[in-house]
């Protein structure tokens, strides 16, 4: 519309230019010289410029074009990728579907939501920022609906507490995700955590951060299994314990550190393992987690 309000008149000057300018002239450019009207002139170097003009807006279009074909390309190639990892997920995995920071980050928040399809979700995204930068994350978690979420214990009081309130405002009664704190992570060990400055072995930093975690609201825990009997001492039966650093007897160990098998991690009392690389890296995943899952019910 702006454009035809600014064409209009112009064409219409143009116009009137040539009608009131018809008598021919003697015209010179550079070295050329020719007799013709100026009106007649103008309208026409008018047309060649409006012509111009319209050429280059069609290219601009035809880069947009180009562009939204490419976005609708990957929207597709998204679309069908999740579909994949739910048909794989629905497959392999009952209980729960674990996602964490590579997804999240790679494919958005939507993705996971679409991925997880109605499966019970432990969105391990481990936030761990000032209490208003991690209750104001958590309120961005209403539409994915977790059932357990992370957060690190090392972040302290004050943001532990405002993810728990953060938790309750977000969620209805009956829907609210689990408050996981993590401890002291499984790729830890005695000597990597004292060059963070904790002098304390690893074990009695577990236990002092999961005291904290659980004194300020979190629902559970997330330790290593070499931690469960202490943490179950110091805590008793209430807090729920998640345990990664699990491999099977054989399997690389990777960067974790603190490890056990998962027959060894269930009998020392874990409510949950998560078994990582020893699946999703085995040729054959299925095949990897139905051995894991005859060694926890042997
Ligand atoms: O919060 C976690 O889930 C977590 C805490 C921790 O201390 N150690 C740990 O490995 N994890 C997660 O558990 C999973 C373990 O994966 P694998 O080492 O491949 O079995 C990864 O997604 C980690 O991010």
């Amino acid at each position: 519309m702006i454009r035809l309000f600014i064409t209009l008149p112009f064409v219409l000057g143009l116009i009137i230019l040539a009608a009131c300018n018809q008598g021919s002239a003697p015209m010179t450019w550079l070295e050329w010289q020719w007799n013709s009207s100026p009106g007649v002139l103008a309208l026409l170097t008018g047309a060649v410029f409006y012509a111009l003009g319209y050429v280059c807006a069609w290219i601009g279009t035809l880069g947009q074009i180009r562009r939204a074909r490419k976005a609708e390309q990957q929207v597709r190639t998204l679309e069908a990728e999740a579909a994949t990892l739910r048909a794989s997920v629905a497959a392999h995995a009952s209980a729960m579907v674990k996602m964490g920071l590579e997804f999240t980050y790679a494919q958005g928040l939507e993705a996971v939501r679409e991925v997880a399809d109605g499966l019970p979700l432990f969105l391990d995204l481990k936030l761990h920022d000032i209490p208003n930068t991690v209750a104001s994350a958590i309120g961005s978690l209403a539409r994915v609906r977790p059932a357990m979420l992370t957060i690190h214990a090392s972040g302290g009081r004050a943001m532990i507490a405002a993810a728990r309130r953060a938790v309750d405002e977000t969620f209805p009664e009956g829907a609210r995700p689990l408050l996981l704190a993590v401890t002291v992570l499984t790729s830890l060990d005695a000597e990597a955590l004292h060059e963070t400055g904790v002098e304390s072995d690893v074990a009695d930093q577990v236990v002092r951060l999961g005291r904290l975690a659980v004194s300020a609201g979190a629902d559970g825990l997330v330790c290593s299994p070499h931690e469960i009997r202490l943490l179950r001492e110091a805590l008793g039966d209430g807090p729920v314990l998640v345990v990664p650093g699990i491999r099977p007897a054989g399997s690389a160990a990777g960067d974790q550190k603190r490890i056990m098998t998962p027959a060894q991690a269930h009998a020392a009392g874990a409510d949950y393992i998560v078994v990582g690389r020893p699946i999703t890296r085995a040729p054959d995943p299925a095949a990897a987690a139905a051995a894991i899952a005859a060694e926890l019910s042997a």
